[in-house]
């Protein structure tokens, strides 16, 4: 506890401190801005006479299915399968077959399978009955193979016991062949032992995948220097959103008017950036990275700083919307509350009417008063000494987390669903929105329960199932890993059965879920951002690919 002092909050209070390590980039995206249009000559010819190229390999007729299939698969995963859209949709559907797959190797089996099932076709995973020996194991040894089948296994479903056979094998048998395989294969292998692609955040495999591709003996060269291109050209939109975004927080000082608070702009922006990264898409990930900054500054204000009365009296404020509301709130939050008034104004105009879907304001602004309400709940907690059981802190624990609320305004902010009836079906948290929203809590739950324990919280999912169930911390904690997996294939399903209301929730849950698994694999790499997170923000947003 430290005894902060801050604008006109009360200076007798003992305040907490989190400690939070100031900006890892300084004002670094502020006027950072890459050159590398000017300073490659004729280069958006190039982009489209390459992309002309890739798309003529895409379409071409050939009854040589497994080279399609790679090479679908491939310029997926360098990141421009969405200059493609239709035509990859069009060749999925010619390879939803069901027969098939009846002279494809393990190989090719594996990757038309993760294709169809990562583009929502319902294949079973019969099909991978067959390369099942007389003992019922399977055998292969080859790595690539083992490969593409380690990825394909984490679309499974519950109840797939073959798949959880598979991933089993699979991932024994890479780890035993890891120290053996060179360049570029051991990069894909160890990539996908850490975070296998189909839970992987879509920029960041493709700005792994892209040097691992260059350096196949088979790669099409026409679509490795396309990927790079391509890569350079959106890595310029992108640092041109973060540097406006930059600005924003910049002008309204929120570092200094309230130090107490984790100064994390670009490290939310690679949060949204990760969750939609298409140039259409511009707009909304402007909004949303202003919405996760100012949501980042409430939590640290209710989990840290404030004391129960100040953000009683801002949670009221909320409640009301409405800038005469300000008066009311300690001088320090109001820095806070015009921002976000602001930032929902700003959406208003330029996103929401400019569509002509009024109606989209008011699930906005709802959804942002529930996470308030949530954190308020929060603070009581602590506050109070209030320990609720297991089943009453997720219950506020899944709103808390945040991913209702980011799935609903991502949704808004992609605006491409005409349907009302989506935003009502979201709004109830269906077992998508449930599931994405489950995973996040457990994943940061498991790596901040410890940091929030030393600035004295007692309540977490860890804390309060070890409470419930009267477990150890060990066994509290395997059995979030184990909830993680289960999550992750009810998120599977329910995206494999998604119907006109629920399509348009698919990308938003599995992509906002990617970013959880990526921005916690190694801790908490938002909070503390100084090692894997900087790194790969620099990769993303600093660096251009070589070509
Ligand atoms: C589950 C999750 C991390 C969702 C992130 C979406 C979100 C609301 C991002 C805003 C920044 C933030 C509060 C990050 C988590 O911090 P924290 O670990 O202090 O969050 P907590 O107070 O809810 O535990």
């Amino acid at each position: 506890m430290s005894s902060a002092k801050l604008g006109s909050a009360s200076e007798d209070v003992s305040r907490r401190d989190a400690n939070y390590h100031p900006t890892v980039w300084g004002d670094f995206f502020l006027t950072h801005s890459s050159n590398f249009l000017e300073n490659n000559d004729n280069i958006l010819e190039k982009h489209e006479e390459l992309k002309q190229e890739v798309r003529n390999l895409l379409v071409v007729e050939t009854s040589d299915l497994p080279s399609k299939i790679q090479l679908t698969d491939e310029i997926i995963r360098l990141g421009v399968g969405y200059h493609f859209e239709m035509e990859i949709k069009a060749q999925l559907e010619k390879l939803h077959d069901h027969q098939l797959h009846l002279n494809f190797d393990l190989l090719t089996t594996s990757v038309w399978f993760r294709l169809l099932r990562g583009h929502g076709f319902s294949i079973s995973s019969d099909v991978f009955k067959r390369f099942k020996n007389t003992k019922g194991e399977f055998e292969t040894e080859d790595a690539r193979t083992l490969w593409c089948l380690y990825e394909a296994t984490h679309l499974r479903v519950d109840g797939e016991d073959i798949l959880e056979e598979a991933i089993q094998f699979s991932r024994k048998r890479l780890e035993a062949l890891l120290p053996k395989l060179s360049f570029p294969l051991s990069e894909c292998v160890r990539d996908a032992l850490h975070i296998p692609y189909h839970r992987n955040v879509q920029r960041l495999a493709a700005r792994q995948y892209i040097p691992q591709y260059d350096a196949e003996q088979t790669k099409i060269e026409s679509l490795s220097l396309f990927a790079k291109i391509d890569f350079n050209m959106l890595q310029a939109l992108h640092q041109s959103e973060l540097r406006e975004a930059s600005r924003w927080w910049k002008e309204f000082d929120f570092p200094s008017k309230l130090p107490y608070a984790r100064d994390r702009i670009a490290e939310g922006y690679y949060w949204m950036m990760g969750a939609h990264f298409e140039p259409k898409f511009s707009l909304s990930r402007k909004f949303l990275n202003r919405i996760i900054g100012i949501t980042s500054l409430i939590d640290d204000t209710y989990d840290v700083y404030g004391t129960l009365e100040e953000v009683t009296l801002f949670t009221e404020a909320v409640e009301r919307w409405d800038i005469e509301a300000v008066k009311d709130i300690p001088k320090y939050m109001q820095v806070i509350y015009i921002g976000m008034l602001g930032i929902f104004e700003d959406f208003k105009d330029n996103l929401i009417n400019a569509r002509g879907k009024d109606y989209c304001i008011d699930y906005a602004i709802e959804v942002f008063k529930e996470i308030v309400r949530s954190y308020q709940r929060e603070a009581e907690y602590f506050h109070t000494g209030y320990v609720p059981s297991y089943d009453e802190y997720m219950e506020n624990s899944i709103i808390s987390g945040g991913y209702k609320m980011f799935i609903i305004l991502m949704l808004i902010g992609r605006g491409e669903f005409e349907l009302k009836q989506t935003l009502d079906w979201a709004s109830t948290i269906p077992e998508m929105v449930k599931a994405s929203s489950l995973i996040a809590r457990y994943i940061d739950d498991l790596q901040t329960y410890k940091a929030e324990e030393e600035r004295g919280e007692t309540v977490s999912a860890v804390r309060c199932y070890m409470r419930e169930y009267d477990v150890s911390e060990e066994e509290a904690c395997k059995k979030m890993r184990e909830m993680i997996e289960i999550e992750w294939k009810r998120l599977n399903k329910t995206t494999l059965e998604a119907d006109e209301v629920s399509s348009s929730v698919v990308i938003p849950s599995l992509n906002f879920t990617r970013v959880l698994e990526v921005m916690y694999d190694k801790g908490d790499g938002y909070s503390d951002s100084q090692g894997v997170t900087k790194d790969r923000i620099a990769a993303l947003l600093r660096h251009a690919i070589e070509i």
